[in-house]
């Protein structure tokens, strides 16, 4: 690792030599990334290994090979995984809730799963609620929430009492346009806070995100800012913006051992 950069940066998480996969399947071969305060954005094509690395860090799925460090412990054990997740806010892809629960006892519980101290759990839950728009919606069930609603429960619930990392999987999937853009609002305010967030839409990218990972075929294929991105972009072609072209230049033959 580059020690100039970790003694400029307070790393939050570390993964270094992931190895993982499903069964027979390899779908990360080696993978090495550090997560410091700011909002990282992760991209890749669909397959790209973004779900199963985000899964990693989240300590939901244990390496087959390699290790994951939040915080600066080693999660070595299904003990060091719990410790950890009280510092971790998740929002998988596809979240299970009950649908029985409200709004507020669904970000509350999810405040309980973390450890949250009772005392604190009511306001964090209100703070949590009122940050992604659905104070209105407090009291009513999940089960009666529009897509788009339920993505910022969940919002809500990865964010209740300020985690330290908080990794989201397409949290922008199911918003409308004008959600999408208070959802950009909500990742400016979340200042120290170490964000690791998958998306397809490069639009989310560009204006949320401090710096950017692409991810092709379980290997980090590049990592920087998004003006470093754009530097990827070959000749101009009508109908993307640079960013876009520098992405997709970026995944094309020949850019595999760029980083
Ligand atoms: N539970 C699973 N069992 C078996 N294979 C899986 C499982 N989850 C993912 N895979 C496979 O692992 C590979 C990487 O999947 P992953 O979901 O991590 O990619 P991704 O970059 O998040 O894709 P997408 O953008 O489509 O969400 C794919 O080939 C996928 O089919």
């Amino acid at each position: 690792m580059d020690s100039a950069r970790e003694a400029a940066s307070d790393v939050v998480a570390r993964v270094t030599d992931l190895v993982q996969g499903y069964s027979k399947n390899p779908v990360i071969a080696g993978l090495t990334i550090e997560i410091e305060a700011g909002v990282l954005g992760l991209l890749g094509p669909n397959g790209a290994g973004k779900t199963t690395l985000l899964r990693s860090l989240a300590t939901v799925l244990p390496p087959r090979k390699g290790r994951i460090e939040i915080l600066g412990e080693v999660i070595d054990s299904p003990r060091a995984a719990r410790e950890a997740r009280r510092n971790i806010g998740f929002l998988p892809q596809d979240f299970g809730y009950y649908p029985g629960f409200t709004v507020s006892e669904f970000v509350e519980y999810c405040a309980w799963l973390r450890d949250t101290p009772a005392g604190r759990r009511p306001k964090d839950t209100a703070d949590a609620i009122e940050r992604v728009g659905l104070m209105g919606r407090a009291n009513e069930k999940m089960g009666a929430l529009s897509g788009g609603m339920l993505r910022r429960a969940g919002i809500a619930a990865a964010m209740v009492g300020a985690p330290r990392l908080v990794i989201m999987d397409e949290p922008t999937a199911g918003l409308d346009p004008a959600q999408r853009v208070e959802f950009r609002e909500l990742m400016r305010g979340l200042g120290d806070t170490a964000v690791v967030v998958s998306t397809h839409l490069i639009e989310d990218v560009a204006s949320i995100c401090s710096e950017i990972a692409v991810m092709a075929e379980g290997c980090i294929r590049f990592r920087g800012t998004q003006g470093e991105l754009c530097a990827f972009a070959p000749g101009r072609s009508p109908g993307e913006t640079q960013l876009e072209r520098g992405y997709l230049g970026l995944l094309k033959p020949g850019m595999e051992h760029l980083v």
